[in-house]
């Protein structure tokens, strides 16, 4: 099977490698730059690498892009113009999805289906040198088909990025998918820029700032590293949603520079309980203290009491749910309703059910 990576870089080259070392994918690299494509055949992290779009993906099973944000679109359309292999699967990295919607439909109508994707895994570091083949193990990997991508060609592009990557595969809807990492990784990195800049210029008066910034600074603004033309074009594609996720931001501060200037101890210190709480109530990244869980999404049409009536055909079967949700609410659209169950049993019985009562459902275990 062959697989093509455009852009061998930090993404692009951990991707390749997970693919080699655990598919039985061959990985044929395209980059702009030779010379990486040449350092990362030497480094064994891919079989072949080729600065010709057309050598790259032709005859290419999947198809994986992973140049920067601002380039998708353009080389997008440059494989639209390519012979593609029939039934190839088109899947991208990118750190924001709703912009990219459209391409389903483009490559639907020449046989070929596109899959948005995102690991949510990664580093300040960039280019293919910090590549390794651990880096999404345990990680999410959001993958953001539309409503009409065949559920036979979802399945087979996460369970081949499942195998690869050994990340935990969900689905979610494009413009959730922005509003929520515009929420936890967008914004955090404008504020740890922001706030490393403004004491950057207090610094030039006095250095005595940068002396003494250690523990809380450091930690808050270690994301501040990252690569500047990486985000510049992620914050240009996320615009609407950072929009309003910064006015949120905006008005928290006014709150609390209003609680301050008034002298309203309780106020200040109800901001820092209320964030004590929550920030405790982060689920735990260690591996071992995952409990086991099994989870199919449902296709449901946007109506009041649909959760109570899925949730009733499988409470009729015995069948024990550990959690349900909706895992977008765009008005416009159905939703996406995600189950979780602890027994594999209780969730192969589930998916039986609902398929037998016209649901569409999906899942990767
Ligand atoms: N760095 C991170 O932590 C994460 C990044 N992403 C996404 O992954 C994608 C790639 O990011 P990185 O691997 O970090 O960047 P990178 O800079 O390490 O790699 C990008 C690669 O694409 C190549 N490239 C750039 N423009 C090109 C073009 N027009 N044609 C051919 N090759 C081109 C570069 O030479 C480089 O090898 C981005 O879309 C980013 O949003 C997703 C998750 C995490
Ligand atoms: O967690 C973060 O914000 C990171 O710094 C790593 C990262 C960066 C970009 C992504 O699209 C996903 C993960």
């Amino acid at each position: 099977m062959k697989a093509a990576v455009l852009g061998v870089g930090l993404i692009g080259g951990s991707l390749a490698l997970c693919l080699k070392e655990r598919t039985n994918c061959r990985v044929f690299g395209y980059d702009h730059s030779q010379e990486t494509l040449d350092w990362a055949v030497a480094a064994g992290v891919i079989d072949e690498g080729s600065r010709r779009l057309e050598e790259a993906v032709k005859d290419a099973e999947f198809i994986f892009l992973a140049v920067p944000v601002g380039t998708i679109p353009e080389l997008l359309s440059r494989l639209e113009r390519q012979p593609l292999s029939p039934g190839c699967i088109i899947s991208d990295v990118g750190s924001t999805k709703g912009k990219l919607v459209r391409w389903f439909e483009e490559f639907r109508k020449r046989g070929v289906t596109y899959i948005g994707g995102h690991p949510m895994a990664g580093s300040h570091r960039s280019g293919v040198e910090a590549a390794h083949s651990l880096l999404f193990e345990n990680a999410y990997y959001i993958l953001t088909p539309s409503p009409e991508t065949p559920l036979s060609e979802v399945q087979k592009l996460s369970s081949l990025l499942q195998q690869a990557t050994k990340a935990k595969m969900v689905i979610m809807d494009p413009h959730h998918h922005d509003r929520l990492v515009g929420a936890i990784s967008h914004l955090p990195h404008i504020i740890a820029a922001g706030l490393v800049n403004q004491v950057g210029r207090y610094n030039e008066e006095n250095e005595w700032f940068h002396r003494l910034a250690a523990g809380g600074f450091r930690d808050l603004t270690r994301i501040a590293a990252s690569h500047p033309v990486m985000w510049r074009d992620i914050l240009m594609s996320n615009r609407g949603e950072l929009l309003r996720l910064m006015e949120d931001w905006l008005s928290v501060m006014e709150e609390v520079r209003d609680a301050i200037e008034r002298g309203d101890a309780e106020e200040i210190e109800n901001f820092f309980r209320r964030a004590r709480f929550l920030r405790q109530q982060l689920p735990e990244r260690k591996k071992d203290m995952l409990l086991p869980s099994f989870e199919c999404y449902v296709d449901v049409p946007d109506q009041p009491g649909v959760i109570g009536w899925v949730a009733m055909l499988l409470g009729n079967e015995g069948i024990n749910l550990s959690n349900i949700g909706i895992m977008e609410n765009r008005e416009d659209a159905a939703g996406v309703l995600r189950l979780v169950f602890q027994k594999e049993e209780d969730l192969k019985r589930a998916i039986r059910i609902l398929s037998d009562a016209g649901y569409r459902v999906f899942s990767f275990d």
